[in-house]
């Protein structure tokens, strides 16, 4: 595991933008595993920099999202898909068809999980997994207690997690109180992963998932037994652990 410590937000999004492109450019046709919250917006904007100043090119890449809100139409302005486009989509070239979120709105949720996690299978696995962290240490929509060897499914948000990501919403009743999320074992099972934090929020659930013990109840721990995994964080998010990795 390779942990990067950066001076401050933006340096973590240049970090994390350089990284992604540079797996684009060694394999122009690679799976990009993307997430949404907070953390990435930084990383897209530069990602969409880089591409305007050809530094990468998007038009062999497939994307698949993490995770969905459900129920929720893609046209809600707190959809994953409707985030995804307005931070990166609509200002790159990847092909329309070549980009995959689960759909928020299927009336067959058993069929849509089962459904992606074979279209990433048919696409040849997900070469770079990009993850943020929630700060009860779930990772797409992977809460605590989770099963480690879930593919593709519904899950329940935490209370933790509804409020965290109340500060979108109008209200927190808005907060869709369900979701489809790729699993742990559809996430492990990525080539790569490149996890990003920052801020202090972030700071105890980082030491936790690095140096605590590997449990369902801290998702992201089972990253410690993953073999090629990138973390970038900030300062404020590495406070507990910078002695240790030093
Ligand atoms: N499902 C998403 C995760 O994929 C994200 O990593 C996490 C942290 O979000 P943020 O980056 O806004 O802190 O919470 C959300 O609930």
């Amino acid at each position: 595991m390779r942990i990067i410590i950066t001076d401050n937000y933006q340096e973590m999004s240049k970090k994390a933008a350089t990284l992604v492109a540079s797996q684009v450019n060694i394999k122009p046709g690679s799976v990009l595993g993307l997430a949404t919250g907070g953390t990435p917006v930084g990383m897209y904007k530069e990602l969409v920099k880089m591409y305007q100043d050809d530094e990468v090119d998007f038009s062999e890449v497939t994307t698949f999202n993490l995770d969905e809100y459900y129920p929720i139409d893609q046209t809600n302005d707190q959809s994953y898909a409707y985030y995804m486009q307005e931070h990166l989509f609509q200002h790159i070239n990847v092909a329309k068809d070549s980009m995959h979120i689960p759909n928020g709105k299927t009336k067959d949720v058993d069929q849509e999980c089962y459904g992606y996690d074979q279209a990433i299978y048919n696409a040849g696995g997900i070469d770079l997994q990009v993850l943020g962290i929630g700060t009860n240490g779930h990772i797409g929509f992977n809460e605590p207690d989770i099963t480690f060897e879930s593919g593709t499914h519904k899950v329940t948000l935490d209370q933790e997690t509804i409020e965290a990501n109340a500060r979108f919403f109008d209200r927190i009743d808005d907060v869709p109180k369900e979701a489809i999320s790729m699993g742990m074992k559809t996430i492990m099972q990525s080539k790569k992963i490149l996890l990003l934090a920052n801020g202090e929020s972030k700071a105890q659930i980082i030491d936790k998932m690095l140096f605590g013990e590997i449990s369902p109840n801290v998702p992201a721990s089972i990253l410690q037994l993953h073999p090629h995994v990138i973390i970038v964080v900030d300062k404020e998010a590495a406070q507990y652990i910078e002695h240790k990795v030093k």
